[in-house]
Parts: C-alpha cells; sequence; structure tokens
C-alpha cells in the first residue's frame, strides 16, 4: 500500500498541503478531485519524490522506494527534442533497466506514429505515449494526473477499460480528474481536496453524494453570483 500521513507542504508562506493523510490500495482505483490550485500536483509530486521538503511521511508499507513500484504520468509529458516515440519507448525501459520489448500489441490499441519525433505530437498522442510508457512496465501502482485531459473519446472509453483491468489485476491507481463522469465511473473510492485538506473521503456506495454535495456548494457559492452577471 502508499500511505501518505500528514502531509504539509508550503511554498513561502502558502500552505498548500495541510495534513494529508491518503492510502492507495493495491487493486483500487482512488480519485483526487478538487478545484484547480488546491494542492494536487504538489500531493503527488510530493508522493513521487519531484518535491523532497515536505513534512509529514510518504512510504510504500512493502518497503520498497516509491519509485519503484510505481509509475507517474505527469499533467504535461515532457519528451525531449529529436526523440521518436519508440526512442522514448525505449529510452524509458532502459532508464529503469528493464529489457526492451516489442510494443507492438498495446500500438495497436492506441495507434500512434511511433517513429515520428514525438516533440512534433499532438496533445492528446503525446499522454498516449507517456501512458503506453507507464503501460509496457507493469508498474505495481499508477500515478495518473489528469489522465482523460486531451485524450479523443475513443482513447478515453479506451483508458477507462484499461485502468480497471489494471485495477482487477491488482494494480493501484491514483488519479485526478476535473471531470466528475470519468471519475465516478472509474474509482473505487474519490478524495476530496479542499483548502489543503482532505474534505471527505467517498467509497463507492457514497458517490450519489459526492455529485449532490459539489452541485449544492457551487450552487451555494457561485451560481448565485452568476445571477448579478448574467
Ligand atoms: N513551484 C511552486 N512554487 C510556488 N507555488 C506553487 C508551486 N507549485 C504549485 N504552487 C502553488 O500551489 C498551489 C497548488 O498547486 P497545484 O498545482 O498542486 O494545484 P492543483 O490542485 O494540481 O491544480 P489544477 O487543478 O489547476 O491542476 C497553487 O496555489 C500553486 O500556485
Amino acid at each position: 500500500m502508499l500511505e501518505i500521513l500528514d502531509l504539509r507542504k508550503a511554498y513561502g508562506p502558502h500552505e498548500v498541503l495541510q495534513g494529508v493523510s491518503l492510502a492507495l490500495r493495491p487493486g483500487t482505483i482512488h480519485g483526487l478531485v478538487g478545484a484547480n490550485g488546491a494542492g494536487k500536483t504538489t500531493l503527488i509530486n510530493c508522493l513521487y519524490g519531484l518535491e523532497t521538503s515536505f513534512g509529514g511521511s510518504v512510504q510504500d508499507t512493502a518497503g520498497v522506494p516509491v519509485r519503484h513500484s510505481t509509475g507517474l504520468l505527469p499533467y504535461e509529458p515532457y519528451f525531449y527534442p529529436r526523440l521518436t516515440g519508440r526512442e522514448y519507448l525505449e529510452f524509458c525501459l532502459q532508464a529503469r533497466g528493464r529489457r526492451l520489448l516489442d510494443f507492438a500489441g498495446w500500438n495497436q490499441v492506441l495507434e500512434l506514429p511511433l517513429d515520428q519525433y514525438a516533440d512534433e505530437y499532438s496533445a492528446g498522442m503525446r499522454k498516449k505515449l507517456a501512458l503506453l510508457a507507464l503501460l509496457v512496465q507493469q508498474f505495481d501502482y499508477l500515478i495518473l494526473d489528469e489522465p482523460f485531459n486531451g485524450l479523443d473519446l475513443e482513447a478515453n472509453l479506451l483508458l477507462k477499460s484499461i485502468l480497471k483491468r489494471l485495477r482487477d489485476r491488482g494494480t493501484g491507481i491514483l488519479l485526478t480528474s476535473h471531470i466528475l463522469g470519468a471519475l465516478t465511473e472509474t474509482c473505487d473510492e474519490i478524495s476530496v481536496l479542499v483548502a489543503g485538506r482532505i474534505q471527505r473521503h467517498y467509497p463507492a456506495a457514497e458517490f450519489g453524494t459526492l455529485e449532490h454535495d459539489l452541485l449544492d456548494s457551487l450552487h451555494r457559492e457561485k451560481l448565485k453570483l452568476l445571477d448579478g452577471l448574467v
């Protein structure tokens, strides 16, 4: 299990995370929802070790370093210039000391032009390539920052199926999304991050309440403001 306990992170005087605790269990899809700027990416960066100065603890309870067992899909994947999609995949495998393999099977599904330069891909193709690099590596855990964002309809549907199959095989998946339907359709549990804290944790049986709660707070706070504007 990946375990975050009392995570605290500040940028200068701005306390972005104020004591977040969260567990990612094997064989579950855990959604993380929160407004723009709520701290989702910061939490992911701390969990994956991209941020190092923070309070609290982050660990894989199996005792292995989080990065060994876990693959990360960043919000905006970066590719070195003049590297083809295939070379990028090979680079990812080599960097982790894994044996090279044939990507044809997965690429029949994702249909990427692997022999073109990755930095010339469209935004959706870039996301697919970064996903492909994770899928071929069979991680115990996946952290996916906005995985559905930018994917076309077909890829969105495919990704939902892929994530559920991985979950059923035992992979633990933490994902962020602003698309409520994508979260409720795929997740087993959802945590809501508000002002640097987990405001509430929803098991699947309570997703109906989640939608209602979010709509309710929207109605109370923002939709009323619209009355005076439009
Ligand atoms: N390197 C940084 N330096 C200073 N402030 C930062 C830094 N990274 C993030 N922040 C601030 O931390 C807060 C949380 O940002 P974060 O990117 O984690 O939010 P988020 O929940 O992922 O938002 P979004 O939904 O827009 O992606 C924001 O107020 C942001 O300005």
